[in-house]
């Protein structure tokens, strides 16, 4: 029952309903769903926060991020929001959830269904994820269907106070009950990795220490944290991206075959794989932290952003280099490298393959395979070809899958979009289990601590640079082999035209 396809009478609440995730994410992905008719029928949406507002304030704040291009979206949203109310309350209060449960009996009793359904999506920071568990328990868990809670991340700040928060989680929500989100696991290009290695004769034989040489996983943003400062400064870049996005990228990346689809199997699989990478040392990793940017002076550094404590050692840029002590990729180094306030935006996997053995050619580069998660979803292979005309010389091409190009007529659904439905669904597969999350924890940690502890000082890089100084020889001390020759893609030309 907990695993299967919600029907019947359905109501979703969004804790956190005033906050900046339900308005930019949470409410745009149900909309996106409902539009697309993947709500269950006789679905009611119920916003629960703090903040007092009435229904007119309510819809404002969280119609301000969704994309009206035309008259029927804008329809289609008039009967969105007849779906959307709102109900003020404390997350400590009894009362007040009785009062949300109240609301949530009124919407089910516009139903006829027997089956009452309820998903509670915890749009909240994790000092209240306790506190509000426990008081939806109590007071709002249904009795006659089945309960959804939907947990955000950061779980916890280290092995520790995750395991204490899974404590604390554990006798109330049961685990096939919980979904742990990173929403990472909901776009495209990384569902798309179990299909590339596990449906492509071709890659599954190239995918091991024999054929790669290093693996970059590279997160970039160009903005910095701004605004964001005080909740960032108690995180770092680590927590906040590297060991959730990046590590579940590579623990895909990296798994063994998954014995099926289903959602144990593949998480084991992931667990699995974690458990071979050991602690990530000092030695393997550097840090950055931004600075004024050279030539924009509304580019000010982390440390002069008034929410930021000052002398932060805080880093907003690290690399780390992890290693999967097992038989398919011992020695291969896994570079993770994450930052903010760089030079452009893009999340990708760079696969960088062997030096041609007993090469023949004066230059022959290293293939590499590089699967861009984001901007402009694409998958190409770096390869050497003969230039066309006289002589044998070389050129560097590629092989392109560019998804406007070949997908232009399809829309990539938003993460979000993809892991609510999940949810409805009654699929785990793209949520983070309990043990996963142990074993991710263990190989941050020790670092974690480290940093912490012994302020270690982040090397400066300017807003808007590739990092700091020291990132070159950083991958390049793990292998990673930039080309000598020029690399020209011809869209680039286009471009220029
Ligand atoms: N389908 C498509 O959309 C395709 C697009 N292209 C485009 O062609 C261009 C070149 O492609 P590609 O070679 O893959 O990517 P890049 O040249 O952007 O990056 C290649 C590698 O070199 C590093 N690097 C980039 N600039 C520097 C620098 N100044 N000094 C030292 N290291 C650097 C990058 O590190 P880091 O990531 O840390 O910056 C990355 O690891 C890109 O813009 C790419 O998007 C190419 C093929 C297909
Ligand atoms: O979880 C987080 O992710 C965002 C980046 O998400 P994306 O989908 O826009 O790539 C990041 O900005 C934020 O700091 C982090 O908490």
């Amino acid at each position: 029952m907990a695993d299967s396809k919600l029907s019947g009478t359905t109501t979703i609440i969004v804790l956190g309903a005033s906050g900046d995730l339900a308005k930019k994410k949470t409410y745009p992905a149900l909309f996106g769903l409902y539009r697309n008719g993947f709500l269950p029928e006789g679905t009611s949406i119920i916003g629960y926060s703090r903040t007092k507002l009435n229904s007119t304030e309510f819809h404002a704040r969280i119609t301000g991020h969704m994309k009206i291009l035309n008259d029927e979206i804008k329809n289609q949203l008039s009967e969105f929001l007849k779906l959307c109310t709102y109900v003020s309350g404390q997350y400590d209060k009894d009362e007040d959830y009785q009062k949300l449960d109240k609301a949530v009996e009124k919407a089910e009793s516009l139903n006829i269904h027997e089956e009452r359904n309820r998903v509670f999506y915890m749009a909240l920071p994790p000092s209240v994820f306790v506190p509000v568990a426990k008081g939806l328990k109590k007071n709002v868990y249904s009795k006659k269907g089945i309960n959804r809670l939907i947990v955000e991340k950061p779980f916890g700040m280290d092995l520790e106070s995750s395991r204490e928060l899974g404590r604390a989680l554990a006798p109330l929500w049961k685990e096939e009950e919980t979904y742990r989100i990173d929403h990472y696991l909901g776009k495209e290009m990384v569902k798309n990795l179990l299909i590339i290695r596990f449906a492509n004769v071709f890659f599954g034989a190239i995918w091991n220490r024999q054929s790669i040489a290093n693996v970059q996983i590279t997160f970039k943003e160009k903005i910095g944290t701004e605004g964001r400062g005080g909740y960032f400064d108690e995180f770092g870049i680590i927590r906040d991206v590297m060991q959730n996005h990046l590590l579940q990228i590579l623990s895909i990346f990296a798994m063994e075959r998954p014995l099926s689809l289903s959602a144990e199997d593949v998480r084991d699989e992931k667990v699995r794989v974690l458990r071979c990478i050991p602690p990530v040392k000092l030695e393997d990793s550097i840090l950055g932290q931004y600075t004024r940017s050279e030539d924009d002076d509304s580019k000010i550094g982390y440390l002069e952003d008034k929410t930021v404590p000052s002398g932060s050692t805080c880093p907003t840029f690290a690399a780390c280099t992890l290693w999967v002590n097992n038989e398919r990729w011992e020695g291969v180094p896994f570079i993770l490298k994450c930052g903010k306030a760089l030079n452009e935006q893009k999340t990708e996997i760079r696969v960088q393959f062997q030096d041609v053995p007993g090469n023949v050619f004066k230059d022959a580069p290293r293939n590499e395979l590089v699967i861009r998660v984001q901007p402009n979803e694409a998958v190409y292979m770096k390869m050497t070809n003969k230039l066309p005309g006289l002589s044998m010389d070389t050129v560097i091409s590629e092989l392109d899958l560019s998804y406007n190009r070949r997908f232009s007529d399809l829309k990539i659904p938003d993460a979000y979009e993809a892991l609510i439905l999940d949810v409805l669904k009654g699929d785990h597969s793209n949520f983070v289990r309990d043990d996963e999350l142990d074993a991710a924890w263990k190989i941050f940690t020790p670092l974690l601590h480290k940093i912490d502890n012994e302020k270690i000082a982040p090397q400066p890089y300017a807003y808007g640079t590739r990092g700091p100084p020291g990132i070159e020889e950083f991958v390049s001390k793990y292998g990673f082999k930039r080309p000598t020759q020029e690399y020209n893609w011809p869209e680039h030309k286009i471009n220029k035209l």
